[in-house]
């Protein structure tokens, strides 16, 4: 790994001897940057030691309720505003009490940040480095409880709570710190190095960042105040209200790995009060937020119009929701549709921002492609997250239960629309809601146009000699571009599809599911009102959380000031 620090950099920098800057460029060029691997998944097979562990884990959170505080530097906050977590499959336990921070305590926290800053941006981007990568050894070490948490906390069974908060955390934080490293490694030439040394000193911005968190991973939790934190800023933690247990159970490993009090800061909070706070904060330098188009546009909104207190223009980066869609031509392999479609409809209860919302199917398919998806459907259980036989399991809060609720009623209650499999939600014990398949006659009815982020797809059947008009059809029905597949085998109909669907989507496949992006193999980020689409798990990500100074040192003395072209 680098031996290169900001520290040594600066040291060097400050002196007039050539011999140091090239000391500084060949070790630039040899420096070994960290080789970042995905983690392999545990598969937690009944028997294995990996399935006894996460059943003991489990027992110490079932039935229990874990006291959850605000963290601002070393020092823990409980207020008067109590809040409870509760288990989406069993909304009675409370999983986790919480304490709201008041505008006053979020203040608190950013003083604390900047504090904790002057000493942070200054250590060497090794160093910082390596407290990420002793944090994923640790996740490693602690990764039943991480789990455990994620699993009743947010109701992912534990193969979605594996790739979530196991294997997708520590993919971030070993891929991030290698992204650190090779955006960092770039120094500009120097072609007289005698005369003039050219170089760029990487620095955090100056401020604070705002990590603002959704739900529905806790590696996206883990990552939002981690990635600016490797490139030297300090952040607020806002965790989602449906996540704090997963959420603070990380932020602890990060603390037991050895990262400083007051460089992230732990603040749940109301949603709007933390927004209109940290927003009103002349130090405020960045925005890191995951969550819909409504609660980022909201925020755009009002840093627009607290334009004129800032100490720096802030940076935005916004991933938001989607409109996923399968494609299916006529020449597809119907296996692929029908397993790919399932899976990514209904994984996680069609609460991944990538999951498969609308599909589009040649009626030449359809028959098939419909009798296999409806014998699947009945065979998937939905319960528990506890349960290992449990496929779809509760949607997240009261909230989500209404709102997906709405788009099943709306669907039964329309002409056009035909539920043809499950629609039927309880939330007597739970927030269960049946994998729920849609046929639809109008391409532009709403629930081909909104998010629902629920188990529900609705399909558009089409005419198999109308597949150039179904592909403009669906290239304009919704304002997002998060994901999108094509299933087709001809050759000449895969290169025409993807060219029609370029701008429709962030991150698109060809005969696979629109989810289960990995790290470092298919950065993740969508384009229209799916976000800025900055490629979390990708280099360019992590050149958003820095703000580069060029610096340009003389050796010789200078007395010329005349033109060589006024020279006779
Ligand atoms: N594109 C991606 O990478 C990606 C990944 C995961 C989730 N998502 C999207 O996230 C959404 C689901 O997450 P959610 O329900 O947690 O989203 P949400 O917008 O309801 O909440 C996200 C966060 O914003 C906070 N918040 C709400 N109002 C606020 C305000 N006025 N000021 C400051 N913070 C505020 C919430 O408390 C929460 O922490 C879906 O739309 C999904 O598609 C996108
Ligand atoms: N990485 C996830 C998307 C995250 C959004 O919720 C996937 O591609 O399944």
């Amino acid at each position: 790994m680098s031996s290169i620090t900001i520290l040594s950099f600066r040291r060097i920098s400050s002196s007039t001897n050539t011999r140091h800057w090239s000391a500084l460029h060949s070790t630039l060029r040899t420096m070994s940057i960290y080789n970042a691997v995905n983690e392999p998944l545990l598969e937690y097979a009944p028997g294995s030691q990996e399935r006894r562990d996460i059943e003991k884990a489990l027992q110490k959170y079932i039935g229990k309720t874990i006291d959850i505080p605000i963290v601002i530097g070393d020092e823990e906050i409980r207020t008067a505003q109590v809040r409870k977590q509760v288990a989406p499959f069993d909304h009675k336990w409370a999983v986790a009490t919480y304490y709201y921070a008041t505008p006053d305590i979020i203040n608190k926290a950013i003083e604390s940040n900047l504090k904790a800053r002057a000493d942070w941006e200054k250590r060497p981007l090794q160093e910082r480095c390596n407290i990420f990568l002793k944090a994923a050894d640790l996740i490693n070490k602690h990764r039943m409880d991480v789990i455990a948490t994620t699993m009743i906390g947010q109701a992912k069974n534990i193969w979605q709570a594996e790739i979530d908060a196991a294997a997708e955390l520590i993919d971030f934080l070993k891929f991030n710190v290698m992204f650190a490293q090779k955006t960092t490694q770039y120094q500009p030439l120097s072609p007289t190095p005698n005369v003039t040394m050219n170089s760029m000193s990487y620095r955090g911005l100056e401020g604070f960042w705002a990590a603002v968190c959704p739900f529905n991973f806790t590696a996206i939790g883990g990552n939002l105040p981690m990635a600016p934190a490797i490139m030297g800023n300090v952040a607020l933690w806002k965790p989602s209200d449906t996540a704090v247990l997963s959420n603070y159970t990380v932020y602890k490993l990060y603390r037991e790995a050895g990262l400083p009090p007051g460089v992230i800061n732990f603040i749940p909070a109301n949603g709007p009060c933390f927004g209109d706070t940290v927003l009103a904060s002349p130090d405020f330098a960045g925005l890191n937020f995951t969550g819909s188009v409504s609660t980022f546009k909201t925020l755009w909104r009002q840093i627009a119009q607290n334009i004129d207190i800032y100490k720096n223009f802030p940076r935005i980066i916004g991933e938001c929701g989607g409109k996923n869609m399968h494609f299916v031509h006529p020449s597809a392999d119907i296996d692929s549709v029908v397993t790919g479609s399932i899976r990514s409809a209904f994984e996680y209860n069609g609460q991944k921002c990538s999951a498969l919302s609308r599909m589009y199917v040649p009626e030449s398919l359809w028959p098939q492609i419909k009798s296999r998806m409806l014998s699947i459907v009945k065979e998937i259980k939905v319960g528990s997250p506890l349960d290992r036989e449990s496929f779809v399991t509760a949607v997240i809060d009261d909230k989500a239960f209404s709102r997906i609720k709405s788009y099943i009623e709306h669907a039964k209650n329309s002409s056009n629309l035909a539920v043809i499999a499950g629609g039927n939600c309880d939330d007597s014990k739970g927030y269960f809601i049946d994998p729920t398949i849609i046929e639809t006659k109008d391409p532009f009815d709403k629930i081909m146009q909104e998010e629902i982020f629920g188990p529900v797809v609705t399909v558009y059947v089409y005419p198999d000699n109308q597949v150039l008009e179904t592909v403009q059809i669906a290239q304009k029905t919704s304002p997002y571009a998060l994901t999108g597949a094509i299933f087709a085998q001809d050759k000449a109909a895969k290169e025409e599809l993807t060219e029609a669907f370029r701008f429709c989507a962030g991150n698109f496949y060809i005969n696979d599911k629109s989810t289960g992006s990995i790290v470092g193999q298919q950065p993740f980020g969508g384009a229209r009102l799916s976000g800025t689409n900055d490629k979390a798990g990708g280099p360019f990500y992590m050149a958003r959380f820095t703000s580069p100074l060029s610096i340009k040192e003389t050796f010789v003395s200078q007395k010329a000031w005349r033109y060589p072209s006024m020279e006779n």
